[in-house]
């Protein structure tokens, strides 16, 4: 339910002599008029306050619009309310006072456990581009293509772009922990993704040229890359693998495909306002390196989560895959000498290694003093304006089950047995059931591990508890396979592989709205931003005006909190194994019962809380190489990817959930505000990884608010922007299933798809919640027993 808050309703009443048009309408024009005059009074954004003022107000929000959360109202611009609210109230001019309630009507959106402040949001509107991009437009003189300046910035762009390219193919045949050894030419032809980085480099060479006033700039119609793919099946019953045509509206063909831009929540901080990375404070002197921030922040101690398993750590990982996938400029050429002594005097323009200190409390006694960084790639620009850049991800950005089925026709034609609608897979009795078939690429597990397998994404191997949730998707695939072929013997290869596809990814979403993202964001925010599932009946969510893409903030920090809650160590059967021994090695799958066992620990032992402790496992042991004792800092990597992408500090986002931004480092208690204070300059230089994960966790979640509340986002749209998201009903979704069908879905817990997938089901107890631990109302149940549900397969028959 929405309604305005008090203070809403005086502003309406005073004014409302004056709209004879829409509410919104008026709010909004009056927003591009003033695009950047600040709007908002920050105060009244706190949740407490606005819950008081609301608690009379019952008048809904005008005609058309709607109450939600800021972060959910794509047309307003939020960089004008961050500036704003990142000034003490008595710096406002009363000027801009005035302006505020004319475009910033705020409602009370009541929940049973309590009030959120929300925004009145005008309908969707949203073009793909970024509402601060449009305010920018009108200051850009805008070259023409012959423009003798534009060519001049144009030569540079190409030079640059060669030397980009010389170093990229430096050979080096070393594992690739980031899964890019099949490169991010996957989706995106290579040369695409080269012309997009020419044109960011053209775009820095014009700022230069033109003193940095930063006024000019231009669009290629003739080369706009990215515009629209070729639907030539539009009410296609199956998704495509790539993810695009999900959406087919005009100018939505290409949103949350492979390849694809990510979005962002909030313009990005590029030192040159272009790709220069983030460096500077905003008192002008250098930020603190990633690597002195995971060193002095981050300890590896042990906090086990009070209710929570590895199982739900292992389980986000996999799901990570599923959206994201960060291409590297390079994934062969090296940053640093092999000593890590130094930058490597070959290394690629796209390095942006991490400096690392001759004190460094673990990797100074190695005499490391470079840990290695690859910048992200970036997206030709879609609409051909380059305004700044914008990574892309790798994969289908939808929740659609690519790590196991890939992201191209080739890839997943590839991964197919070609017989009764299944999977590859390795079976021999040896292994009690299936596994994923063996990958022989170079790079993609340690050249020792006697074992690696193949599946839909490259990094499956990363981690040994990984292989296992992806063995357990192949499984269940083949076994919904054989299933649909008893009940329908005339069924193709095609249509069993495609509907064992579609039961599987509807499964897959209905465990993550209905048992994952709960737990991860807690009941109030899956409320507050409608990502519970329906129950037997239709969703009626979807909207094409809904970009379903990740954002940078999304995938560099908010979704990354699962680094923290990585254990040190795996109690296995047989005694506890290092977490980052499993790294890249999944060998152990071949003893019999290993999977069962794997399985068993997973849901046995608890996951490490989120909080500033971090494995060394991944601080210390991450990619270590061949003759060395360390590897690279994971954490650091996360800072540094923040800054790649340059994604604003932790205080504009606090704005934008609603509370004042931290104003002096005791805020974060007096150990660590000790410590914050002796590496940043100011408060409002606070990296996002980094304040989001000391944020205190709400109750009843695994991640604090601002954490809570991106990732919130973020699912709400992969649902709502998701033509084929497994609820969604016959009036959008081409794919849809039949009401029993769907109930027959959304019995699908976590633990019935271990059990269905077990080796020796009858040795096999799971907890119902599989998800959690152990406790009074979440005991051991075994997998014979009836009380497992079981997807009914008869409904499928034709
Ligand atoms: C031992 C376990 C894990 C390891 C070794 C690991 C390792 C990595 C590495 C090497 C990257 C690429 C970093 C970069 O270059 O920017 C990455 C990215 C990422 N990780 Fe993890 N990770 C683990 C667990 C998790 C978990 C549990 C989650 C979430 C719940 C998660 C979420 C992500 C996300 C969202 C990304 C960004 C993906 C992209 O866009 O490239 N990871 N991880
Ligand atoms: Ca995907």
């Amino acid at each position: 339910m929405c309604r305005l808050s008090s203070n809403e309703q005086r502003t309406e009443t005073a004014s409302s002599g004056k709209l004879n048009q829409p509410a919104w309408l008026v709010v909004l024009k009056l927003v591009s008029l003033l695009a950047l005059v600040p709007i908002i009074d920050g105060s009244s954004l706190t949740p407490k306050r606005a819950s008081h003022e609301g608690a009379n107000a019952s008048e809904p929000c005008a005609a058309e619009s709607k109450c939600v959360r800021l972060l959910q109202c794509p047309e307003v611009d939020r960089m004008a309310i961050v500036r704003y609210l990142s000034r003490p109230s008595y710096l406002r001019p009363p000027s801009e006072r005035r302006w505020e309630n004319f475009y910033w009507r705020r409602c009370t959106l009541e929940e049973d456990d309590g009030q959120f402040e929300g925004i009145c949001c005008p309908p969707p509107n949203h073009t793909g581009r970024e509402p601060w991009n449009t305010a920018d437009e009108g200051h850009f003189q805008l070259l023409h293509e012959n423009d003798e300046v534009l060519l001049r910035a144009e030569l540079f762009g190409q030079w640059e772009t060669e030397k980009f390219r010389e170093k990229a193919n430096a050979v080096d045949d070393e594992v690739n922990f980031h899964g890019g050894f099949h490169g991010p030419g996957d989706v995106l032809p290579a040369e695409l993704v080269w012309e997009g980085l020419r044109d960011v480099l053209t775009r820095q060479a014009l700022h230069r040229i033109t003193n940095g006033t930063g006024k000019v700039g231009f669009r290629r119609q003739k080369r706009c890359l990215l515009g629209e793919a070729r639907c030539e099946k539009p009410h296609s019953r199956y998704r495509r693998f790539d993810g695009r045509c999900n959406n087919i509206a005009p100018g939505g063909s290409l949103w949350g495909s492979a390849g694809y831009p990510m979005g962002r929540v909030l313009p990005p901080a590029y030192d040159d306002g272009i790709w220069s990375p983030r460096t500077v404070s905003v008192t002008g002197r250098y930020l603190p390196t990633a690597r002195k921030l995971s060193s002095t922040l981050f300890a590896d101690l042990h906090q086990p989560h009070e209710h929570y398993n590895v199982l739900l750590m292992q389980f986000g990982q996999f799901l990570a895959h599923d959206f994201s996938r960060n291409s590297l400029i390079s994934s062969k050429s090296k940053c640093c000498t092999p000593d890590g002594s130094r930058r490597h005097p070959e290394a690629s323009p796209g390095c942006m290694s991490i400096p690392v200190s001759s004190g460094d409390d673990f990797y100074g006694q190695h005499g490391v003093r470079c840990m290695h960084f690859m910048r992200s790639a970036v997206a030709p620009m879609d609409d051909c304006s380059a305004p700044h850049g914008r990574q892309l991800s790798a994969v289908s950005h939808f929740i659609d089950g690519s790590p196991i089925y890939g992201v191209t026709k080739e890839q997943a034609h590839g991964l197919r047995a070609h017989e009764g609608g299944r999977l590859k897979s390795l079976n021999h009795r040896r292994y009690h059931n299936e596994l994923p078939p063996i990958e022989k690429a170079d790079g993609a597990c340690e050249k020792w591990a006697e074992l690696c397998f193949r599946t839909g994404d490259g990094r499956s191997n990363q981690l040994i508890s990984l292989v296992a949730v992806h063995t357990l998707m192949l499984r269940e695939h083949n076994r919904v396979a054989k299933g649909l072929h008893r009940r329908n013997p005339h069924w193709s290869d095609g249509t069993l592989y495609q509907e064992a596809r579609r039961i599987v990814v509807g499964q897959l979403q209905h465990i993550v709205y209905n048992e994952y993202l709960p737990k991860v964001v807690g009941q109030r925010y899956a409320t507050l931003y409608g990502l519970h599932p329906t129950r037997g009946e239709y969703s009626d969510a979807y909207s094409d005006r809904v970009d379903p893409s990740v954002t940078s903030e999304f995938t560099v920090a908010a979704f990354r909190f699962g680094h923290s809650t990585v254990p040190s160590k795996f109690e296995l059967k047989d005694g506890p194994v290092e977490t980052w021994h499993t790294f890249l090695d999944p060998t152990r799958f071949r003893e019999r019962t290993f999977y069962d066992d794997l399985f068993h620990t997973l849901q046995r032992q608890p996951m490490e809380s989120v909080d500033e402790l971090f494995s060394s496992s991944v601080t210390r042991f991450l990619d270590v190489k061949a003759g060395k004792s360390y590897g690279v800092d994971l954490s650091a990597i996360n800072i540094q990817r923040g800054r790649d992408h340059a994604v604003r500090p932790y205080n504009d986002y606090l704005r934008l959930v609603g509370k004042a931004g931290v104003s002096s480092f005791d805020d974060y208690g007096e150990e660590m505000g000790r410590k914050l204070r002796s590496l940043y300059a100011h408060p409002d230089d606070v990296d996002l990884y980094v304040g989001g994960v000391l944020e205190t966790p709400i109750e009843g979640a695994v991640v604090g608010e601002t954490f809570a509340e991106l990732i919130s986002e973020q699912f709400s749209r992969f649902r709502k922007g998701d033509r084929y998201f497994y609820s969604h009903g016959p009036e959008s979704n081409p794919g849809h299933f039949t009401l029993p069908q769907l109930k027959a879905i959304q019995q699908t817990t976590m633990a019935a798809l271990i059990c269905a997938n077990a080796g020796d089901a009858h040795d096999m107890y799971v907890l119902p919640d599989a998800f959690a631990l152990p406790h009074e109302g979440n005991r051991p149940v075994s997998c014979t027993s009836p009380d497992v549900p079981r997807l009914d397969l008869e409904w499928w028959k034709d």
